[in-house]
C-alpha cells in the first residue's frame, strides 16, 4: 500500500474516487458530503442513500487536492514500471474534462487558473525523473479518440480508424498510433494541447462544450538503469532461463553486445464522454449518434465492470470498441484510478445514483500490476558516450551552480561592501558633527570668557580715563590758580603744562586706541554671537514643533477665552430673554384671567340664547298645537255643517242598499250637492315621523278624474298650491279601513293607489273621513 496524506492507496483493487462539483446557479441539491469519504444523496427529500468510497471530493476541494490523491501515486508506480490507469466517468456536464483535461497554459476558455491532472502530471514527471540520476529515461506520447466507435489518431490527423490488434501479451494494441518523443515537459505539454484541440466537442443542453468521443492520452515512460548493465552472453543465459523476459532482440545487431536492463511503464489517461439522456440533452441528428453510441459503450463498460466484480467467466470486453481498449486495464495488469464526476443538481438525482452505483461495483474489481522489465541493446561505445554526456550534463549543471553561487557571493560580498562603505561615512559624518559641535560650544565659552574679559577692561580703562581726566582737571585748577599764585613760576609751569598735556595727549591716544580695540573686539563678539544664535536656531528647530503647538495651543486657548466671552454674553442675553419672557408670561397669565372673563359671559350668552331658543321652540309649539286645535275645531265645525248632508248621505246609502228607486231629480240635486263636497275634501291631520300634525286635505279634481292629496301652508288650512299630489281616480284600488283606537276618531283609511309597486297610501283617520270615502265609494267612482 502506498500512502499519499491521510489516504492509503490500495494495488489489490480499482481505486475510486468521487467528486461532487459545484451546483449550477440557484438550483436545488440532491447530494450531501458526509465525512470524506462519504455521499449521501437522495432523489425525493424523503428517501436518502449513502455510498463510500476511497475519497471524496467536495465543491471546495480544488484542482490539487485532486491531484495529490489521484494523480500523484500513479506517477510514482508508472516510474517504477507499473502500467497506470487515470480513468473519468460520469454523466454529461459532471466535470470529467475540468478535472482530468484542463490546461496550464489556458488551451481553452477558463482553463487558466484551474490546470487538471494532466499538466501537473507532465511537470511532476519531469522533476522525478531530473531527480533519479542513475536512470536514463524516454518519454513517448500517443493521443486517440474513440468517436462512433472508431478508433482516430489525435496526433496525426490523417491516421483514422485504426484497428486494434492483439499483441503477444494478450491484450489489445492500436496498430499504427504515432508515438513522440518528448524531452521536455513544455514539449510534451504542446504536443498535448495540439492532441486536444482534435477532439470532438458539441455544444448540448446538458453542457456547452461537450465530449462527443472518449479520449485517450498515453504516456509512456522508459527508465534504463545506467549502472544495470550486462554482457550479452550473460544476457542470453539468462534469458533462456527466463524465456519470457520482455526486450529487445539483440541477436541481429553484432555491435551492441552489451545489454541495459529497465522498466517501462505507460500511463493512460482516458477522459470518457459522458452518458446522457436524449431526452436532457436534446440532441439530435449526429448528436443523437454519437450520443447512443457513447450510452453503449458505457453500458458496456459496466456490464464488464459488473462481470468483473462479480468474478464471472465471461467479461464482454469484445462488445465495444472502448472495453477492447481498456481490457489490459480493467483485466488487472495495471493499477487503476477511477475518477467519478458527479453532478449534484436534483434534476440529475437519477442519473447521479446510477454513476454511484456504477462506481461502486468497481470497487470490487481486483487488480495485481505488474512490472513491466525490458531491455535495451547497446554497444560500450555508445554507453560510455551517454555516460560521457549525462557526465557532461552534471558537470554543465555544476558549474553552472557553481558560477550562479559564485556571482550571488560576489554580488553579495559587493553590497556588503557598498554598505560598510556608506556605514563609515555615515559614521565619520556624525564624528564630525560631534567635533564641531564640541569645537563650537568651546568657542562660544572661550569668547564669553573673553567677551566678559574686554568688558571688565572696558570698565577699568574707562574708570581710569575718568580719574585722569579727574586729574588733569584738578592739575589745571591747581596750574591757574599757581600762575596766579606765582606768576614767576610760570615759565616752569608752561613747560610743565606743556608736558602734561602732551601726557594728557597721550593718555587721549591710549584711550582712543582702547576704544578701537573694543569696538572691533565687539564686531568679532557679535559675529560670534550671531553664530552662536544661527547654532541655537538649528539645534532649536527639533524644538519649534513644541513652539508651534505651544503657538496653536495658545491660539485655541485665546479661541476658548474669546467662546467663553461668547457664552457670557449670550448668557447675559438668556437672562434678559428670560426676564422678557417671565413679563410675556404675567401678561399671558392676565390674558388668561381677561379671555376667563370673557368666555364666562359668552358662556352667559349662550345659555341666555339656548334658553331664549328653548322658549321659541316652546312657543312654536304652542302654536302649532294651537292650530292643530283650530283645525280640530274646524273639524268639528265642518262635522256640524255636513252633519245634515251626512245623514242624507246615509239615507241615500240605506236606499241604494236598500234598492230604493229615487226621483231622477232629488237623487241629482243630492248627487250634486255630494259632488260639490267631494271636490270641497276633507281636511285631515297627517301625523309626521317627527309625532308633529301636518294639515292637509283630500280631494277630488273638478274633473272628477283625480283623487288629489293637498298640502296645506304650515299652521293654516290655506292651501299651498305647489304642494297637490293626484292620482288617477281609476288607478285608486282600494280604500280600507282599519280600526287603530276605539274611537269613531281613531278609524284608520288606507287609500291604495296604482299596481302593488307604485302603492300610495293616504292613512286618514276622522269619523267625517269616514263618510266622505263612503260618500266616494257610494259614487262608484272607479273604484276597483
Ligand atoms: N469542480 C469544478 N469546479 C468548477 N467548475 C467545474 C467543476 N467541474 C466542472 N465544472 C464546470 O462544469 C462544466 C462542465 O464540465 P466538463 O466539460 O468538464 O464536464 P464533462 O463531464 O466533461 O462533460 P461531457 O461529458 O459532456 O464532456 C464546465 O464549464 C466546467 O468548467
Amino acid at each position: 500500500m502506498d500512502k499519499e496524506g491521510d489516504y492509503e492507496s490500495d494495488n489489490s483493487r480499482v481505486n475510486v474516487f468521487v467528486r461532487v462539483r459545484p451546483v449550477k446557479g440557484k438550483e436545488e441539491k440532491a447530494t450531501r458530503q458526509a465525512g470524506d469519504k462519504s455521499v449521501r444523496i437522495s432523489v425525493t427529500k424523503k428517501s436518502e442513500k449513502t455510498f463510500v468510497y476511497d475519497r471524496l471530493f467536495g465543491e471546495k476541494d480544488g484542482q490539487q487536492a485532486v491531484y495529490d490523491v489521484v494523480g500523484r501515486p500513479v506517477i510514482q508506480d508508472v516510474l517504477k514500471g507499473y502500467n497506470g490507469c487515470i480513468m473519468a466517468y460520469g454523466q454529461t456536464g459532471a466535470g470529467k474534462t475540468h478535472s482530468l483535461l484542463n490546461m496550464a497554459n489556458g488551451s481553452a476558455k477558463g482553463e487558466l487558473n484551474q490546470p487538471g491532472l494532466v499538466p501537473r502530471i507532465v511537470t511532476d514527471l519531469y522533476i522525478a525523473m531530473a531527480a533519479d540520476f542513475m536512470g536514463m529515461f524516454t518519454v513517448s506520447v500517443a493521443m486517440c479518440q474513440i468517436y462512433n466507435e472508431q478508433i482516430d489518431d489525435l496526433l496525426k490527423p490523417k491516421n483514422t480508424n485504426l484497428r486494434l490488434t492483439m499483441t503477444n501479451e494478450k491484450s489489445w494494441e492500436v496498430e499504427g498510433l504515432s508515438w513522440y518523443k518528448c524531452k521536455t515537459p513544455e514539449y510534451l505539454v504542446s504536443v498535448i494541447s495540439n492532441g486536444r484541440k482534435r477532439l470532438v466537442y458539441a455544444e448540448t443542453e446538458m453542457n456547452k462544450h461537450s465530449s462527443r468521443s472518449h479520449a485517450v492520452l498515453m504516456i509512456k515512460v522508459q527508465r534504463h538503469n545506467r549502472s544495470d548493465v550486462v554482457k550479452k552472453e550473460q544476457m542470453e543465459k539468462e534469458s533462456a532461463q527466463a524465456s519470457d523476459s520482455e526486450g529487445e532482440d539483440c541477436s541481429s545487431e553484432a555491435k551492441k553486445d552489451v545489454v541495459l536492463r529497465g522498466r517501462q511503464g505507460i500511463l493512460s489517461i482516458i477522459d470518457l464522454a459522458g452518458s446522457e439522456r436524449v431526452k436532457k440533452s436534446k440532441s439530435s441528428g449526429i448528436q443523437f449518434t454519437e450520443a447512443k453510441k457513447i450510452n453503449n459503450s458505457l453500458l458496456v463498460l459496466g456490464q464488464c465492470v459488473q462481470a468483473l466484480a462479480f468474478k464471472k467467466g465471461h467479461v464482454p470486453y469484445r462488445d465495444s470498441v472502448l472495453t477492447k481498449f481498456l481490457e489490459p486495464s480493467l483485466s488487472g495488469t495495471a493499477r487503476v484510478n477511477l475518477l467519478v464526476c458527479v453532478a449534484p443538481e436534483r434534476i440529475h438525482a437519477n442519473e447521479s445514483i446510477s454513476t454511484l452505483e456504477f462506481a461502486y461495483r468497481a470497487m470490487s474489481v481486483a487488480t495485481s500490476p505488474t512490472v513491466n522489465e525490458m531491455t535495451v541493446c547497446t554497444s560500450p561505445k555508445e554507453l560510455i558516450a551517454d555516460l560521457a554526456s549525462a557526465a557532461s550534463v552534471v558537470k554543465l549543471e555544476q558549474t553552472e551552480a557553481l558560477q550562479r553561487i559564485t556571482g550571488e557571493k560576489m554580488q553579495m560580498e559587493e553590497e556588503l561592501q557598498a554598505l560598510k562603505g556608506e556605514h563609515e561615512v555615515v559614521a565619520k559624518s556624525n564624528q564630525a558633527n560631534a567635533t564641531e559641535l564640541k569645537d563650537v560650544k568651546a568657542k562660544y565659552a572661550d569668547l564669553s570668557e573673553k567677551f566678559s574679559a574686554l568688558e571688565k577692561d572696558t570698565v577699568r580703562i574707562t574708570g581710569e580715563a575718568l580719574f585722569m581726566k579727574q586729574d588733569l582737571k584738578t592739575e589745571r585748577e591747581k596750574a591757574a590758580s599757581e600762575a596766579e599764585a606765582a606768576h614767576e613760576s610760570s615759565v616752569r609751569l608752561t613747560r610743565e603744562n606743556g608736558q602734561l598735556k602732551k601726557q594728557l595727549a597721550d593718555a587721549l591716544a591710549t584711550i582712543e586706541r582702547l576704544q578701537g580695540d573694543l569696538a572691533t573686539q565687539q564686531i568679532q563678539l557679535k559675529d560670534h554671537i550671531e553664530r552662536i544664535q544661527w547654532i541655537e536656531t538649528s539645534i532649536g528647530l527639533h524644538e519649534s514643533g513644541a513652539a508651534e503647538i505651544e503657538n496653536k495651543m495658545q491660539s485655541m486657548v485665546d479661541i476658548l477665552n474669546q467662546t467663553s466671552t461668547k457664552i457670557e454674553g449670550l448668557e447675559g442675553a438668556l437672562t434678559e430673554a428670560r426676564a422678557k419672557a417671565q413679563v410675556l408670561g404675567q401678561r399671558c397669565n392676565q390674558d388668561k384671567l381677561q379671555w376667563n372673563d370673557e368666555k364666562g359671559i359668552l358662556h352667559a350668552l349662550v345659555s341666555s340664547m339656548q334658553k331664549k331658543i328653548a322658549q321659541y321652540e316652546e312657543e312654536q309649539r304652542r302654536s302649532e298645537s294651537q292650530a292643530c286645535c283650530s283645525a280640530i275645531t274646524e273639524q268639528i265645525l265642518w262635522t256640524a255643517l255636513t252633519s245634515a248632508k251626512e245623514r242624507e248621505i246615509e239615507t241615500e246609502r240605506t236606499n241604494v242598499k236598500q234598492g230604493v228607486e229615487v226621483s231622477e231629480r232629488r237623487k241629482a240635486a243630492h248627487i250634486d250637492s255630494l259632488d260639490e263636497w267631494l271636490k270641497c275634501g276633507i281636511p285631515v291631520i297627517k301625523w309626521g315621523r317627527n309625532k308633529r300634525p301636518y294639515n292637509r286635505l283630500v280631494r277630488v279634481s273638478s274633473d272628477g278624474k283625480f283623487l288629489e292629496w293637498v298640502k296645506m301652508k304650515k299652521g293654516s288650512w290655506l292651501i299651498h298650491t305647489e304642494g297637490v299630489r293626484r292620482f288617477a281616480l281609476k288607478d285608486v284600488t282600494s280604500i280600507n279601513t282599519s280600526e287603530a283606537g276605539k274611537s269613531a276618531d281613531d278609524i284608520l283609511y288606507t287609500v291604495q293607489v296604482g299596481l302593488p309597486e307604485r302603492v300610495v297610501r293616504m292613512d286618514l283617520a276622522s269619523s267625517k273621513g269616514f263618510l266622505w270615502f263612503e260618500t266616494l265609494k257610494a259614487r262608484g267612482l272607479n273604484i276597483r
